[in-house]
């Protein structure tokens, strides 16, 4: 049967609900993904004087292959982007400057350093995200940047900070589409903190002194992302979710959930409505934490299909600025954006396609067994003839297809690199 008459029957099906799946392509079509650079170099970037990753994350794996410079990660990308239906974006951290071989400390970065992403973005009709990097340096060795006690090291970080936002201004306004800034730090302690106010107030000040530069919204949106431990912090974090929720409540900034940074059994799906009701956006980093923030590439599991119907169903596509983030050097990386990018987008579709006013119904009315039947019918509903369509139409390769693609890019440009 080929894929369009696979396609048909798929349809047929889900009409019967009244689900309209024209419909629902032209709303995917619409979704960009912020995917992020470092799954293509094991968050290495390219600094003159390249330092060990810290800041409490880990990348295990020794595939080969990877990108060592920023051609050659530029190049994995739009690989990858050929087997990525729609027009997405490219998430950059400040280490993936580009300074000519000169020592250029962070805190005078500068936007010419991002001209060729910024040259290379326009070409490719992508929009660009960016981040501060506030590990893998010898300025945060100690685990603490923005709410370290010393005011030298603090103040070097609020300056890279200030020097990321002007950066990402620069990338929005020259790309037509707003750099959405995010602001992760690793700060924390391994062991029970005897205060944990006092980082936090510290935190607070830093974070204003940042915020307190004038950037146009226009072009560049700030984001602020929690975590509840990492390596090295597992006692205490000074950025918690409930610090930085207030945060971004009370000035206007986007709060940015990562699902690896929650305990296990919280589900970042069930955050997304509440926090809605009093945030006009958030942003989010979906990744697939594996007993720890492991940061494994996404899988089309339950919570990525529950986060999808989530965003889905609170008419938040325009809100909820998805972004992945995952990095795994145990794979293929160029089939590591593949997956984890092509499953978010299955998980978005398989949203589309639910009969999501029905459900809400059915709850409204408390028929809680109709709720979950329909429910469990639909985890087998076609949805990979849909989505097999939906690939060819976008003229990206359908089902595994993409596998011979990365199979011959591997051949062809990896198997030559170092
Ligand atoms: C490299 C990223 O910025 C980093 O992963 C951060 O977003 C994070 O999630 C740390 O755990
Ligand atoms: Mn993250």
């Amino acid at each position: 049967m080929s894929i369009e008459q696979s396609y048909q029957l798929a349809k047929a099906q889900y009409e019967k609900w009244g689900i309209d799946v024209e419909a629902a392509f032209d709303k995917l079509k619409q979704v960009p993904i912020s995917i992020h650079c470092w799954q293509g170099d094991d968050v290495s970037g390219f600094e003159v004087d390249q330092q060990e990753l810290s800041g409490g994350i880990d990348v295990t794996g020794d595939y080969p292959g990877k990108a060592t410079t920023p051609d050659e990660l530029r190049k994995d990308i739009d690989q990858a982007l050929k087997l990525i239906p729609g027009k997405h974006r490219i998430n950059l951290h400040a280490i993936y400057a580009e300074t000519d071989g000169e020592k250029v400390e962070r805190d005078k970065l500068e936007p010419k350093h991002f001209q060729n992403w910024i040259d290379w973005a326009k070409k490719n009709e992508l929009g660009l995200d960016f981040n501060p990097t506030l590990f893998s340096h010898p300025k945060a060795a100690d685990g603490l940047t923005l709410s370290h006690p010393n005011p030298e090291i603090r103040d070097f970080w609020i300056r890279h900070c200030q020097a990321s936002r002007k950066i990402a201004e620069h990338m929005g306004r020259e790309l037509g589409s707003p750099t959405l800034t995010n602001v992760w730090i690793p700060d924390g302690y391994k062991d029970t903190p005897s205060d944990r106010l006092t980082p936090r107030k510290r935190l607070k000040e830093s974070l204003d002194a940042i915020f307190s530069d004038e950037i146009d919204e226009h072009y560049n949106l700030d984001a602020v992302e929690s975590k509840l431990f990492g390596i090295g912090s597992e006692a205490y974090v000074v950025g918690s979710h409930e610090f930085y929720l207030g945060y971004a409540l009370k000035n206007n900034k986007l709060c940015l959930l990562d699902t690896g940074h929650y305990h296990p059994t919280e589900m970042v799906s069930n955050k997304i409505s509440a926090m809605l009701l009093y945030s006009d956006k958030l942003a989010l980093h979906v990744s697939r934490p594996v007993r720890w923030d492991s940061d494994h590439v996404v899988t089309f599991d339950d919570e990525l299909k529950e986060i999808g119907l989530e965003i889905v169903r609170n008419n938040a596509l325009d809100k909820v600025m998805i972004g992945l983030d995952f990095f795994d050097a145990s794979i293929n990386r160029i089939a590591a954006w593949t997956i984890g990018t092509r499953n978010m987008l299955k998980s978005l579709l398989y949203a589309l396609l639910m009969p999501n006013e029905q459900l809400k119904k059915y709850q409204e009315e408390g028929n809680f067994t109709d709720r979950l039947a329909v429910l469990e019918e639909f985890k087998t509903y076609p949805i990979g003839a849909i989505w097999d369509y939906y690939c060819e139409q976008m003229n990206v390769p359908v089902g595994t297809d993409w596998l011979n693609d990365v199979r011959a890019y591997e051949e062809k440009e990896l198997k030559n690199r170092k």
